[in-house]
């Protein structure tokens, strides 16, 4: 009889050999830019990666060959501005970080005019060449630009919602980091909830569900929600005009992809926080929500509800919903427009 350890690494074994054996093809859509590059890094050292393409309407095939000396198994290819196809063909999983990012003084809604043409374009390509693939969304307004590329998958007749992630990883990171700061303890050890969208009031902390989180009150508590809701004024405001967060994103977009590629892979109860669309708020015309989402081999397997919420946290509430429905009211109209 096989002892309970010797089972264990069977079971191990079998798990690296079907995840190993498993071709994923990953393209990164603005890969050339702040945010795609390092990203592309990450990625390159991802072993749940076997191929990685590079696309991007300036420099991505510079930086695929810079990338593709990395020591790793993984094949990389860059793209140029009119190989789009070539670069979505095969792909299973296609993070989205195509786009411009904003300058001080700047919302992210002010970079609706110029990202949801260029989202809404990549898309329409998604649609025809990869329309089974899982869609990664980075670029701004993220609020607004998945709702985008849902209403053109609609439109495609390809649209399964189980395969669209706005990704909101970055606010858990720093509400993680943020936390940890305050109380002195490990990041690692100070998970936080964030739920809603990713833009100012519509990011919302549910410190009253960690451990470490709830002891904090009164002024150290509204402190702490407006540093993790404008977090990424922050960086906008210390980079003083050459852009916003990529490094501390492109950590947050690897991770995300690992969880996702590791439920692709099998592995059960995954769980990561992400913009979906959700039946949360649906009652009330919000049809797109970040919660905790269980991931699996299909992509969105089930959202978690936001749980027990605190007073203060039921006002957080509010204020984000009303935000988020014309967010995303207006990426569906300017798909049903265009
Ligand atoms: N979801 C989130 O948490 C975060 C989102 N962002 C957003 O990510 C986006 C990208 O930011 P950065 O990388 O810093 O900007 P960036 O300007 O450094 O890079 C953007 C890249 O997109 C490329 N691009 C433009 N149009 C394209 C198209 N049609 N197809 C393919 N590539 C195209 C550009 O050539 C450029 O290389 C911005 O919209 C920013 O607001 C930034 C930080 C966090
Ligand atoms: O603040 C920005 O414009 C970029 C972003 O989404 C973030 O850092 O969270």
């Amino acid at each position: 009889m096989l002892s309970r350890q010797t089972l264990r690494s069977v079971s191990a074994a079998r798990h690296f050999s079907s995840s190993a054996s498993r071709q994923t093809k990953v393209a990164v859509l603005g890969a050339g830019g702040g945010i795609g590059q390092p990203t592309s890094l990450l990625l390159k050292q991802n072993k749940l990666v076997t191929s990685l393409s590079l696309y991007d309407i300036r420099g991505a095939p510079g930086v695929a060959a810079d990338v593709s000396h990395v020591d790793t198994a993984s094949e990389v290819k860059g793209y140029a501005a009119d190989q789009l196809d070539q670069a979505l063909d095969g792909a299973e999983v296609i993070v989205i970080p195509a786009g411009v990012p904003r300058k001080p003084g700047m919302t992210r809604d002010d970079l609706f005019n110029t990202n949801a043409s260029i989202v809404r374009d990549l898309a329409t390509a998604i649609g025809r060449v990869a329309p089974k693939a899982h869609i990664l969304v980075i670029s701004n307004p993220v609020n607004s630009t998945v709702p985008i590329v849902a209403s053109v998958l609609e439109n495609l007749k390809v649209f399964d919602p189980r395969r669209l992630f706005g990704v909101t990883t970055l606010d858990v990171v720093r509400a993680s980091r943020f936390l940890a700061g305050i109380a002195g303890t490990d990041p690692a050890d100070t998970p936080v909830t964030v739920v809603g969208g990713h833009s100012g009031v519509t990011i919302v902390p549910l410190l009253s569900q960690s451990a470490v989180g709830k002891a904090v009150n009164g002024e150290a508590w509204e402190k702490l929600v407006y540093r993790i809701q404008y977090g990424g004024d922050e960086v906008v405001k210390a980079k003083d005009g050459a852009g916003s967060a990529t490094l501390s994103m492109a950590y947050a977009a690897a991770k995300f992809t690992n969880q996702l590629l590791r439920a692709l892979g099998g592995e059960k109860g995954v769980v990561a926080p992400t913009f979906v669309k959700s039946p949360l708020f649906e009652t009330q015309g919000v049809d797109f929500f970040s919660t905790n989402v269980e991931l699996g081999v299909n992509g969105v397997e089930k959202i978690h509800p936001l749980g027990p919420l605190s007073a203060e946290e039921e006002k957080l509430i509010e204020a984000c919903l009303p935000e988020l429905k014309k967010n995303i009211a207006k990426g569906q109209s300017f798909v049903s427009s265009s």
